[in-house]
């Protein structure tokens, strides 16, 4: 292994996965921490040039998120790892408490090293950092939808303020003219602002090939933090340093012999446009009541009897999504977690149930949610196949039911993304 990832969450995992592939080095996908109690730890890790351990360390706990952590990261170093990315959101979701300092710095004092950039960039979904100023699209995080996040509502898009909020290591940052001056210009500044004591660098990066001169620059980092983008240049400072062949990137999946469905618990607009579309399309679609989950008058077994029940010339389609004035009244009855425990619940067990039933293409939609369904699957590995959208590929689950699997993060995926995702399945 050359390239060992620590992703904070199911679909980001994913989508660095999917970065990685793309750029020619095989990459398997692990889910949750693989334990380190034995010395052999690595053992435990498949064989690939990079490995994403794919945690739900985003919003927990900071000591857990922390622990699972190092688990990681001692695992993947007892496999061989030469370099570590911690991958979180490319919006940086976080709040003050962690968890992304918290972790960062866990790992840097691991890896003995002084020095880790910040990146979150990842331009081919709108994300770019100017000033160390992060922007959605044309505006900058906090006034995009991130401001009212359930979890980790973004209010700041100072990227050093917000690093600096989460750890007491200096933050620097390497400004838009040096990046666009070159890998050196960018080595040199990093050690002009580790001489200023330094720890953490924010980039600016607006285009995939600021993104390439940063990866580039990066090539001797043991630890780097960031989006899928700062993975984007990495593969290639392996290639050039002999360790990887050239390798084409999948175009298409074959698919097992099943039936093909969607689960989406995601809220967000994409998703729910998304929907919109299938909807419009003709998939046979059911809509998940939360507080008919919760009191037992809608169950995961009807869930599961009502898609296989549909014809099978479309995919069904099995949503809790709402609108946010929706959701927010459901939680006022539910409480916010309970409401998400019980839709993730039931789609948890709807998925192993569909599964048992004959489904082998899945589509889900949202982190949690997808966090939810592989585990009620049993997925334990997964190895990368195509893209679908930016940050979203299909996966064949390699541990596990025999079946392809796409997990989508909730902003990402084009409105026909539920409907064109089928074509690249052989
Ligand atoms: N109708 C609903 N009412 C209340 N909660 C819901 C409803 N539908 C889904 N949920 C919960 O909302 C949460 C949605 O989170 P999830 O991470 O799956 O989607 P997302 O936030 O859009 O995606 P991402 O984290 O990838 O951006 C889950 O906990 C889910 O169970
Ligand atoms: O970086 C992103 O935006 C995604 O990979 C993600 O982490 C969504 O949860």
């Amino acid at each position: 292994m050359l390239l060992g990832v620590i992703a904070d969450d199911m679909t980001g995992a994913t989508d660095v996965a999917l970065m990685l592939n793309r750029a020619g080095m095989r990459t398997i996908q692990v889910i949750g921490a693989p334990s380190t109690g034995a010395s052999s730890a690595g053992a435990s890790l498949p064989d690939a040039d990079a490995v994403v351990v794919a945690l739900k360390s985003r919003t927990n706990p900071v000591a857990e998120a922390v622990a699972d952590s190092l688990s990681a990261c001692e695992a993947l170093l007892a496999a061989g790892a030469k370099q570590i990315l911690f991958k979180y959101c490319s919006t940086f979701d976080s709040t003050a408490q962690g968890n992304i300092g918290p972790v960062a710095d866990a790992l840097m004092q691991r890896l003995g090293t002084g020095m880790a950039i910040i990146c979150p960039a990842f331009p081919a979904n709108g994300r770019s950092i100017y000033q160390g100023y992060l922007f959605v699209g044309a505006v900058p995080l906090h006034e995009s939808s991130m401001k009212d996040h359930p979890l980790t509502p973004m209010r700041d898009s100072n990227l050093m303020r917000l690093m600096g909020a989460q750890t007491k290591a200096p933050v620097g940052h390497v400004g838009y003219a040096t990046v666009l001056a070159g890998a050196e210009a960018v080595k040199a500044r990093f050690a002009a602002l580790a001489g200023e004591g330094a720890r953490y660098v924010v980039t600016d990066a607006l285009t995939n090939d600021d993104l390439m001169v940063l990866g580039k620059a990066v090539a001797g980092h043991v630890l780097l933090t960031g989006g899928s983008g700062i993975a984007m240049g990495l593969p290639q400072n392996f290639r050039e340093a002999g360790l990887l062949r050239q390798r084409a990137a999948p175009v298409s999946l074959s698919a097992p012999k099943g039936r093909a469905g969607i689960i989406s618990g995601s809220c967000s607009t994409a998703t729910r446009g998304q929907i919109k579309a299938a909807v419009a399309a003709g998939y046979p679609a059911l809509k998940v009541d939360p507080l008919a989950l919760a009191a037992g008058t809608q169950s995961a077994a009807q869930l599961a009897a009502w898609a296989l029940a549909q014809p099978q010339d479309k995919p069904f389609l099995l949503y809790s999504s709402d609108d946010p004035a929706e959701v927010a009244a459901i939680q006022d009855k539910l409480g916010r977690d309970k409401a998400g425990e019980t839709v993730e619940h039931a789609f948890a067990e709807t998925a192993r149930l569909l599964a048992d039933g004959g489904v082998s293409k899945l589509l889900v939609a949202g982190g949690e949610t997808s966090g939810a369904v592989v585990q009620g699957l049993g997925i334990g590995t997964l190895e990368i196949g195509p893209e679908i959208d930016p940050g979203v590929p299909w996966t064949r689950v390699v541990a596990g039911p025999d079946l392809v699997i796409a997990l989508k993060s909730g902003n990402f995926g084009t409105p026909d993304f539920f409907l064109k995702a089928w074509a690249l399945l052989d």
